[in-house]
């Protein structure tokens, strides 16, 4: 889970448990109605989100340390609140540490898409955000 959930035990973007297979990965997901934008359709900023996360997640639990640096979403569909998805993450490409992914999410009980995220991770240096937390120090005593 992120940073941002952990404590609360749940994912709040209503993401469930993450089965990775190989260098795939696959989870339901369902938007719950506080991200919704048009009449019982989900704000597609919970779509980008979703996207990130299960994506950043997956690789997190294949043991890869990485960020995002950039990400792209097609919006095919309109998304339902309230409705059980699933979405399914696969590799692309790596090249050196970029990881080329991309993901799609469906109806539990069709396979026609959405949306379709595509984007770059980039395993992180080590140090990554104690390097954060020293610039962000430097800012503030300006
Ligand atoms: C328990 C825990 C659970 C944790 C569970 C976590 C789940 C949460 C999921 C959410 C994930 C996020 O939102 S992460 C948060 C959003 N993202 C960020 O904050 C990233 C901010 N950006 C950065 O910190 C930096 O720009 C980095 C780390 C991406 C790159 O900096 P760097 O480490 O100095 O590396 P650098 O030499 O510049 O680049 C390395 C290689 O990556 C490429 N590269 C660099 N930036 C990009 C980019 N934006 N898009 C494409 N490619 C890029 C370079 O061309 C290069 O390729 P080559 O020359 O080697 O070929």
């Amino acid at each position: 889970m992120c940073g941002g959930c952990r404590n609360r035990g749940r994912c709040r973007l209503g993401l469930g448990e993450i089965t990775i297979i190989g260098d795939a990965a696959h989870a339901p997901v369902r938007c719950a109605p506080h991200f919704q934008a048009g009449p019982n359709v989900a704000h597609g900023g919970w779509t980008a989100a979703m996207f990130d996360d299960i994506i950043g997640r997956s690789l997190t639990q294949r043991g890869l340390r990485t960020v995002t640096g950039n990400l792209t979403v097609d919006f095919f569909n309109p998304v339902p609140v309230g409705e059980a998805m699933i979405v399914e993450v696969v590799t692309e490409s790596r090249a050196g540490r970029r990881w080329t992914m991309q993901a799609m999410l469906r109806l539990e009980r069709d396979p026609s898409p959405l949306a379709r995220a595509i984007g770059v991770w980039v395993e992180r240096r080590e140090g990554h955000f104690e390097r954060h937390e020293a610039a962000m120090r430097d800012y503030r005593a300006r």
